[in-house]
């Protein structure tokens, strides 16, 4: 069996899991834990800040390397679910855009940038198991993935004009990889929050079962897909059909950081913002 090494991690630790594949830790951090299965070469990367895996700087950094290193140890795919039984991610962390400081705002969207792109522009197959709720940023890591699969009851959806923010364009080029661009500007218009079989429906999701496990095994399936195919040929297939939507943000980083701290410092986003944060905090006592 080869050991794979991280970078992150040192040795791998191995961790049976069956007796017909073994699950070997790749890297893993306070907040990330990425692992793959040696008989399938697919990993799968848990995210894990309780209560509701909100998406700070720490937490997307650990993300993008997670993908880093699943792609630099030529994992056939790649997975992302959550530790959580009922929030895959909460979306970006509000405590880091109400009342922010100007230098940890900006590493904090560069770090959002920067993970974007290498997840929507990752060569090796992605699949999102959406274990719970997935609003706004959660939406965009589950849309950024080529293939979803969500379980029952939970709901996932581009919510920002709820909270009185615009989303991103690319946010929204993610939506539009997946769904039709009426359904999609009439979601993002309202902010609409899908039930999961509202998901289905429109096609936001691919499938709907009823365990996280089920959820990687159809993940695990959909990268299957892909075993006789040429990664090379794959890879290129896909960075052609994203290329235009990476080139924007690429060649427009800088605008649209200013464009983001412009919007998130402005005093009535930060009032809508406290609003909300407000209600979420009464809503949960
Ligand atoms: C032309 C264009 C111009 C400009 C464009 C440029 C820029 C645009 C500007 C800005 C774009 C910014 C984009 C933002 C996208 C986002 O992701 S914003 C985040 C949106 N997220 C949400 O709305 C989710 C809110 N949370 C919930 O609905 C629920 O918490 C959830 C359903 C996820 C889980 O429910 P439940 O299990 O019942 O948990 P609780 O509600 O009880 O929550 C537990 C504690 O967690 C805290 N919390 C929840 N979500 C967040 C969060 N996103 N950030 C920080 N903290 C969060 C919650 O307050 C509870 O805390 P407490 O226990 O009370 O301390």
């Amino acid at each position: 069996m080869n050991i794979i090494r991280s970078a992150r991690f040192g040795a791998s630790t191995l961790i049976p899991k069956n007796c017909w594949s073994v699950v070997r830790s790749i890297s893993s951090t306070e907040l990330t834990k990425l692992e793959v299965n040696d008989k399938t070469g697919i990993a799968v990367l848990t995210l894990n800040r309780p209560p509701v895996n909100s998406l700070n700087l720490e937490l997307l950094t650990d993300i993008r390397n997670s993908i880093k290193d699943a792609e630099s140890n030529k994992c056939r795919g790649l997975i992302l679910t959550s530790s959580s039984n009922s929030v895959f991610s909460a979306g970006l962390d509000f405590l880091e855009m109400y009342q922010p400081k100007e230098e940890r705002l900006k590493s904090f969207w560069t770090a959002l940038q920067s993970t974007w792109m290498t997840l929507y522009g990752s060569k090796i197959p992605t699949a999102a198991a959406i274990n719970g709720h997935a609003p706004a940023g959660g939406c965009l890591l589950a849309t950024s993935c080529e293939y979803r699969v969500m379980l029952p009851k939970f709901t996932i959806g581009l919510n920002e004009t709820l909270i009185g923010i615009v989303a991103p364009n690319w946010f929204m080029n993610s939506y539009l990889n997946v769904l039709p661009r009426r359904v999609a500007e009439l979601a993002l218009t309202q902010g609409k929050m899908f039930t999961t079989a509202e998901a289905q429906q429109v096609g936001l999701v691919d499938d709907v079962v009823n365990t996280k496990e089920e959820a990687i095994a159809k993940c695990e399936e959909f990268i299957g897909l892909f075993k006789k195919i040429n990664p090379y040929a794959r890879a290129l297939t896909k960075q052609q059909f994203r290329i235009n939507h990476l080139q924007e943000l690429e060649q427009n980083r800088e605008q649209d950081l200013q464009a983001f701290i412009a919007a998130i410092t402005n005093p009535s986003t930060q009032a809508a913002m406290g609003a909300y944060l407000e209600n979420l905090k009464k809503r949960s006592k």
